[in-house]
């Protein structure tokens, strides 16, 4: 299999995770969020004022001889969390994990939120959903995924992302040593340009059978917490101790010598299922003596957001070839 893989820094407390990735010729080199949840892949340029720049690295397209104006086009991004970012776009020679795609749209940063600003620890982010909600004017992009596609063995990637460790993410081939299990897979449901699927149920702590009711979500690598329906995360903190919901955290909260238990969510009709241990739904000290749980509501979402707490509870496989999801125990 093609040898093409990328190793994933895990960043401020797994709140992210960043690859290598080379852009222009000669290369320069940045720090990219890979994220299943958005197609636009876009970095932090020479166009920015200093003020919204804070250590991050910058592309300069006149130091490519590789990039080329696309005249015209313009990418305006907007995310779940309110932080935005928008510019131009050229196009020059990009490569993550071994994989190369010459005249990839690379959305060059003119503008971004402070929230970026403000995350020394990424220089942007390659989108890996589909091209539908590619954010690109007057004519919408194709992702590297798809660009990358047709030359790889295989039209699929997988996420390892690991707790508190470097993780990877391998492009068009499956590393049968990186999973424990067999692969369950969910279909996906691309139509609104995300790897939207639907797990049949659930389970606290190490309870045998699963609550059976659908959880509609997208598998989301760009978000950090797995986001869920009111219903079940009342479910869940039901089972922890003294847990409540916090105003002032927006969130469920306990104290954190709280045991937490389990959670799992199944796949396909529920004979497999996926494991998010307690310890990774313990996921932050408030500094009040207070910690915020890795599950939380997808209220006002839409659907519901298996982020990191869930992919790195699993090996997961994005298969675009055949719109499949697989999710393994590792
Ligand atoms: C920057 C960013 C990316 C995502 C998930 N797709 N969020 C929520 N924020």
């Amino acid at each position: 299999p093609d040898e093409d893989s990328a190793d994933a820094e895990p960043q401020l407390g797994d709140e992210e995770w960043t690859v290598p990735v080379s852009i222009g010729t000669p290369p320069q080199g940045f720090k990219l969020d890979l994220d299943t949840g958005s197609s636009d892949l876009w970095v932090f340029s020479t166009l920015l004022s200093k003020e919204e720049v804070n250590g991050q690295s910058l592309y300069d397209p006149n130091k490519s001889t590789t990039a080329a104006k696309m005249t015209g086009y313009t990418w305006d991004c907007h995310y779940g969390d309110g932080s935005f970012s928008s510019g131009y776009i050229y196009q020059d020679t990009v490569t993550i994990g071994g994989v190369t795609v010459a005249k990839q749209p690379v959305e060059v940063a003119k503008t971004v939120a402070p929230q970026f600003t403000q995350d020394t620890a990424l220089d942007g982010l390659v989108g890996l959903g589909f091209w539908t909600i590619n954010t690109a004017e007057p004519k919408k992009q194709k992702t590297f995924f798809e660009n990358a596609a047709p030359n790889l063995e295989k039209g699929l990637f997988t996420a390892d992302l690991k707790h508190e460790a470097p993780g990877s993410y391998n492009f068009g081939w499956i590393d049968e040593n990186a999973h424990a299990s067999n692969i369950t897979y969910a279909d996906v449901d691309s139509s609104d340009g995300y790897w939207m699927w639907t797990s049949p149920g659930y389970a606290v702590g190490d309870a045998k059978g699963i609550n059976k009711t659908a959880i509609r979500g997208i598998t989301d690598t760009g978000t950090t917490l797995l986001l869920l329906p009111d219903d079940v995360v009342d479910t869940y903190y039901g089972q922890v101790d003294g847990a409540t919901w916090a105003e002032e955290w927006s969130g469920y909260v306990f104290d954190c010598n709280t045991t937490v238990p389990d959670f799992s969510f199944a796949v396909d009709n529920g004979t497999a299922k996926v494991t998010v241990p307690g310890e990774y739904l313990n996921y932050a000290e408030n500094g009040d003596g207070t910690c915020y749980g890795g599950i939380q509501s997808d209220y006002g979402v839409g659907f519901s957001i298996f982020g990191d707490i869930a992919i790195k509870s699993a090996f997961v496989v994005f298969d675009q070839q055949n719109l499949k999801l697989g999710w393994a125990s590792k």
